[in-house]
């Protein structure tokens, strides 16, 4: 398996693209399932998610063809053609990569009539039920059922019908599902609590490219004129805000400057004010944003919570930059109950980070230090990449598939601006 070496204390200097989102990509590619047309996505970045969903997609009977995008730096341009579903199974084997495979039950069932996907089960950063995507696809008249690990939907004589789905709490993978199956159900579906994620509203969009009408985009109540077909489109997937909060950190985290190329302020608000708040200097540019750090950044108070507020895909990363600041930080996580695994791994380079429940008190060390670490989920991961981007001395980033799944070509975006990192093969 292979490792990340990271040899810190180089200041990062210089422009990064920002790459497609992984998050909305992963709700994107599933939008081909809901049409005979062909939906092409350009700006996908080449992440080993999108591999997995390609598969997962093949394995129902739609072909992908990827090519070389015009223009983009590392964008590639995806065409999907579910012309015709030889398999609404989505198997064990390829859900267990990758969660998001859920997201093809509600277009399998809303075009199909019938959906059976692979239970997800846990993962490291917590429990990750389902439930909230089963109710809401029963309140569109789907029969559900679960046996040997399997979750059968059955849409009734006739089709889907729209209905009212309340979300008792906010769920990303749960309004992308009830979304997907809402716009080819008969009549008018409203979704209240939706989730206003960015990538929720990159999914409307999409969506309505290929014919839906969707009232609400961006707001928590969602109003979708189910249409008895959808036609194919071309859409530009939105630019990754996690990874370009994620180098941020990096720029802050070894007092450097970053311009995060095609990065959107709008959709990362939170992560740019704690960054502010930090001490260090953001700049929003026509191109992008610039982040720098010329001081020792100052400690925060976080908490976790749905957009528009801090994301949880950000807490790991925001943690390991704190780890070097100068005061005491207290990070709340609330949305994963098990998102600390990073902590443990973080202290073995030197952080004084406490974990009470749901609360981490990070204190700010002087200097971190450069060991061999394990990467046990994707930002966990990133966190201990950012760490050692400031350690002294080397460090060894085990398990690196984690961050295949959502950074494309992490070292050679890194090694560009100035880090001293390489790949390198077995442990
Ligand atoms: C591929 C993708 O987009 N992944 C993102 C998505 O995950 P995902 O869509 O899985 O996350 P959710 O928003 O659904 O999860 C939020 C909370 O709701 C709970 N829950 C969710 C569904 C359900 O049926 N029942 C239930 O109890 C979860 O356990 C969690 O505590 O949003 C998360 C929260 O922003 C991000 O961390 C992930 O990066
Ligand atoms: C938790 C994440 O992703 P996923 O939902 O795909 O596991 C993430 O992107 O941080």
């Amino acid at each position: 398996m292979d490792r990340i070496i990271i040899r810190g204390g180089q200041r990062l200097a210089g422009r990064l693209p920002i790459s497609g989102a992984k998050n909305a990509v992963l709700t994107l590619m599933p939008c081909a399932l809901l049409t005979d047309g062909k939906l092409t996505l350009s700006n996908l970045p080449r992440l080993a998610d999108v591999d997995s969903f390609g598969h997962l997609l093949n394995e129902l009977g739609a072909t992908t063809k990827v090519a070389r995008g015009a223009g983009d730096e590392f964008g590639r341009v995806m065409t999907i053609d579910a012309n015709r579903i030889a398999s609404t199974v989505a198997p064990y084997d390829i859900v267990r990569k990758m969660r998001a495979s859920i997201l093809v039950l509600g277009p399998l069932l809303a075009r199909a009539g019938e959906a059976t996907v692979s239970l997800p089960g846990g993962c490291a950063i917590g429990n990750r039920p389902i439930d909230l995507h089963l109710k809401a696809l029963e309140a569109l008249g789907a029969e559900i059922e679960l046996a040997a690990g399997y979750v059968r939907a059955i849409a009734p004589e006739g089709g889907l019908k729209g209905g009212r789905i309340v979300f008792p709490v906010v769920s990303v993978g749960a309004t992308e599902n009830a979304l997907m199956a809402a716009v080819l159900a008969k009549g008018e579906t409203i979704i209240d609590n939706a989730a206003r994620e960015p990538e929720i509203t990159d999914l409307c969009n999409c969506l309505v490219a290929m014919g839906a009408e969707i009232e609400g985009i961006g707001s928590e109540r969602l109003i979708i004129h189910g249409k008895d077909r959808l036609h194919g489109a071309d859409y530009r997937v939105m630019p990754d805000r996690i990874e370009a909060g994620s180098y941020a950190c990096a720029a802050a985290i070894t007092g450097g400057e970053l311009e995060l190329a095609g990065a959107r302020a709008e959709d990362m608000q939170a992560i740019l004010d704690g960054l502010i708040l930090a001490g260090a200097e953001v700049k929003v540019t026509e191109s992008g944003i610039t982040v720098a750090a010329e001081r020792r950044l100052k400690a925060l108070t976080l908490s976790t919570a749905p957009f528009p507020a801090f994301p949880t895909d950000m807490q790991a990363q925001f943690m390991a930059m704190l780890a070097l600041a100068d005061g005491a930080s207290v990070l709340t996580e609330t949305i994963f109950e098990n998102r600390y695994m990073h902590v443990p791994e973080l202290a073995r380079m030197g952080a004084d980070i406490q974990v009470r429940g749901r609360t981490a008190v990070v204190r700010g060390v002087d200097q971190l230090r450069g060991a061999e670490v394990m990467a046990t989920d994707l930002r966990a991961s990133m966190s201990l990449v950012l760490a050692g981007l400031a350690a002294e001395g080397e460090t060894q980033v085990h398990r690196v598939y984690h961050l295949d799944r959502g950074y494309e070509r992490l070292e050679t975006k890194l090694s560009q601006v100035g880090a001293d990192i390489e790949r390198a093969g077995g442990d």
